[in-house]
């Protein structure tokens, strides 16, 4: 206990002093700010009459302090009342005597004698904190490893400025502060982990931030908060080379992003780009695309009796042949672009077509078409300049000599006389045409260079069998090559694409005209990646330029498996040779009762697949409660939200299989009780206060207290695409699950084992 801890004054005392010192701080950036605005205004009021350059250098040097230093204000401000949560004693082998690092969210120096009094927890000596060994330990910093004994780690309960708690963390000891965070409402979680951060996030968070990392992680397991912890560990430390901005987000969808976008100011991560894959095509090939709905297909799929040439022209279409098989297709368009006239002006050869080729198949061929045809362009520009003059210069000496040769014949007769006065005309106007001869001359004669939209060359590959043919040396059947032309063709009448063609889509931009300097990246991050196919992560890899992406996803969760990866070795294999591979086996988000529930579907199910190790928590078992009629199933649904609701559950969510779903249960309670409700779609935020009624694939990725999976007419029964879809919703509850529908079989509940769910309304404690 606080009151009894040893050091509690001690502790109480360096509160104090820290909050004070903040407070100083604050108080003279705010007084520093104010002269920065006085010098702003003078540099303004200065700018018409002063030399102009040295007012304006003012303002932005100015500029630049201000921002700096209100930036740094912010950071203050908001851990003003919380300025640290935990603190190491750590003792260097140099050392004679321990010394104490305060670990918080900012890092905070004695300006005159450097003195730490907050120590930033992305610095490298706070990794001794997170790695949770006493004893004997190592951190590295850049150029050293830094040997020494932890002897103390203690965690502090700060609330409103007050010392609450006091916890010393050993070997033996559990994390109660992890604990009791766990315990919590879902709101404001992914802000409040930097303080319990465990040893094998801390690792994903920290390893080799110059090499990409792919991360296997169950359910739970904190995948999005650890990439946003890293992020936040990029930022600061590459803050001198990198700005936010050129650090990118990519998540499932627009719902996702606002989701986590909470977290973002929080780990000063605010302006990194967050887009989905779909947002960052659609720029990046400046074309609004209209997409059949992604899930279609899955829904398609769902449905007994599919087409297997549908899931498999899916698996096709994100794979590495389709990638080489666009390679050749490319290869093909190159070939279209050799030239066979050389550059002529008024008759003279300026360059030659086979050294165009040279440049275009040879000097150049590193750079996407457009770029050479750009580059070439240049070189026959400059040569058009510098050989004008020549030009005007030889057919003057061309016609000077003829005339020397009319005029010095000894008999220089009229009809002499005429055929030089025809001469000169024909001189004048030769050289006059040259002269008037424009550098358009060259778009001119590159007009023989057609580059089309990428899109336009896209349709030609995939709408024609022989076209194809021509590309896949035989690699597909008939069969398939029909299938994928015939459902291309019916989409593109109604002006529509597949998901799966916006990788080709991509990559084709990226040979053939470059990424815009705005859509390449220093550093991305993809959360849920088990659902992109290896080929969007090519494109990707490719488009942005980096190769330095986190990769964070659960394969048990690839409920878009028909086009999504299947393994990680492939994608290490294939896109980054460079990658660290990181497996997270831990959940932190839900309890043993619903997670046993969980990894009794995924047993049964998909054995192949791993299943999470809940963090030691316990909590109701998970209801089933049966239904025969939409009347029963609004009475029994307001009764288990009755139930939530009274065990001060604050965020609750209906999740059905599939949209439909939702609009019908939506109908059927909406204006039937006291409670409101709100149907996610992609592009919604979540509103507090409402029952978020949500179709399974859009729960990805997001968490609820109480989650209630609700049969009305649809049910789960496929044993491979439902039981993922069912998995995924199963385990976005923090504290309750119940499972609402007509059938214990509709929900695959046959295939768990039933000790781990009951059938009635929950009594806490399970
Ligand atoms: N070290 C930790 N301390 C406290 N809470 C944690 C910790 N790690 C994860 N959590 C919590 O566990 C929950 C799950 O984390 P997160 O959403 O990042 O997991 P995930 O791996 O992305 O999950 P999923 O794949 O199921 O979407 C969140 O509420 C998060 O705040």
């Amino acid at each position: 206990m606080t009151i009894n801890h040893p050091d509690y004054q001690q502790e109480v005392q360096r509160l104090n002093y820290t909050k004070d010192y903040i407070v100083k701080i604050l108080e003279a950036s705010e007084h520093m700010q104010e002269s920065y605005k006085d010098n702003i205004k003078d540099a303004f009021v200065n700018l018409d009459y002063l030399d102009s350059s040295l007012s304006y250098i003012n303002i932005l040097v100015n500029a630049k302090f201000f921002e700096m230093t209100s930036s740094e204000l912010d950071h203050l401000k908001r851990v003003a009342s919380k300025p640290y949560f935990g603190r190491i004693d750590f003792q260097n082998d140099e050392t004679d005597h321990p010394s104490s690092y305060y670990i918080g969210k900012v890092s905070l120096f004695k300006k005159d004698t450097q003195e730490s009094i907050i120590v930033d927890w992305r610095s490298p000596v706070a990794s001794l904190y997170y790695d949770g060994r006493l004893g004997e330990v190592e951190y590295e910093t850049e150029d050293q490893v830094h040997s020494g004994n932890l002897s103390l780690k203690r965690q502090y309960v700060i609330e409103d400025g007050e010392l609450e708690e006091i916890r010393d963390i050993d070997i033996t000891t559990r994390d109660e502060l992890l604990q009791s965070s766990l315990t919590g409402s879902s709101n404001n979680r992914l802000t409040e982990i930097v303080s319990t951060i465990q040893a094998e996030q801390n690792e994903v968070i920290r390893s080799d931030l110059s090499k990409p990392v792919i991360v296997q992680g169950v359910a739970g397991s904190g995948k999005t908060t650890i990439a946003l912890h890293r992020l936040s560990m990029f930022i600061y430390s590459y803050a001198d080379r990198v700005s936010p901005s050129e650090m990118m987000i990519l998540a499932p969808n627009r719902l996702f992003i606002n989701y986590i976008s909470e977290a973002l100011p929080e780990l000063g991560v605010e302006q990194i780009r967050q887009t989905t894959f779909i947002d960052y095509v659609e720029k990046s090939i400046k074309k609004k695309l209209k997409l059949i709905h992604p899930d279609e297909k899955l829904l398609q799929l769902l449905e007994p009796g599919h087409h297997d040439l549908s899931k498999w022209s899916s698996e096709f279409k994100g794979s590495m042949e389709f990638k080489n098989l666009i390679d050749q297709f490319i290869l093909d368009i190159e070939k279209s672009f050799t030239i066979n006239e050389h550059f002529k002006v008024e008759g003279f050869t300026l360059y030659k077509a086979n050294k165009i080729n040279q440049l275009f198949f040879e000097e150049y061929r590193y750079l996407p078409i457009d770029k050479r045809i750009k580059k070439i362009k240049g070189v026959l520009q400059a040569t058009f300049k510098k050989k004008k003059k020549e030009m005007i210069k030889l057919i003057e000496n061309k016609f000077d000599d003829q005339f020397d040769r009319l005029y010095y014949s000894p008999n220089y007769t009229e009809e002499r006389r005429k055929k030089v006065i025809k001469l000169n005309e024909e001189k004048d106007k030769r050289i006059a045409r040259i002269k008037k001869t424009s550098i358009k001359v060259v778009s001119d004669f590159l007009k023989q260079y057609e580059l089309k939209k990428p899109w336009d060359y896209y349709h030609k590959l995939m709408s024609n069998s022989d076209q194809m043919k021509v590309f896949t040396n035989d690699s597909l059947t008939d069969e398939q090559q029909k299938y994928l032309v015939e459902s291309f063709n019916q989409h593109i009448k109604k002006k529509k694409y597949e998901l799966e063609d916006l990788a080709p889509l991509l990559y084709l931009q990226y040979r053939l005209y470059g990424i815009k300097k705005e859509n390449k990246a220093k550093n991305v991050v993809i959360d849920e990646a088990q659902d992109y196919s290896i080929f969007q992560m090519y494109a990707l890899r490719m488009s942005t330029e980096t190769d330095l992406f986190t990769v964070l996803g659960d394969l048990s969760q690839g409920i878009h498996s028909y086009r999504g990866l299947t393994s990680w070795e492939q994608l290490i294999e294939q896109v980054f040779p460079r990658a660290l591979y990181r497996t997270l086996k831990k959940s932190y988000r839900t309890t043993i009762e619903i997670m046993n529930l969980a990894n009794s579907l995924l047993e049964n199910t998909q054995p192949h697949l791993d299943t999470a190790e809940p963090v030691v928590r316990h909590g109701p078992l998970p209801s089933f409660i049966q239904i025969k009629n939409e009347e029963e199933a609004k009475e029994k649904l307001i009764n288990v939200l009755a139930q939530v609701k009274s065990d001060e559950m604050e965020t609750i969510s209906i999740i059905s299989k599939t949209k439909k779903e939702a609009k019908n249960i939506l109908k059927l309670m909406e204006n039937s009780s006291d409670y409101s409700f709100q149907l996610l779609e992609e592009n919604n935020a979540i509103e507090d206060d409402k029952i978020a009624i949500v179709p399974s694939h859009l729960a990805k990725g997001l968490e609820f207290d109480a989650v209630i999976l609700m049969n009305l007419s649809e049910s789960y029964f496929h044993k491979e695409l439902d039981a993922k879809l069912l998995y995924v919703a199963m385990t976005r509850p923090l504290h309750q699950l119940y499972l609402v529908g007509t059938s214990r079989e509709g929900f695959l509940l046959e295939e768990t084992n039933s000790p781990f769910f009951n059938e009635t309304l929950n009594k806490k404690g399970g």
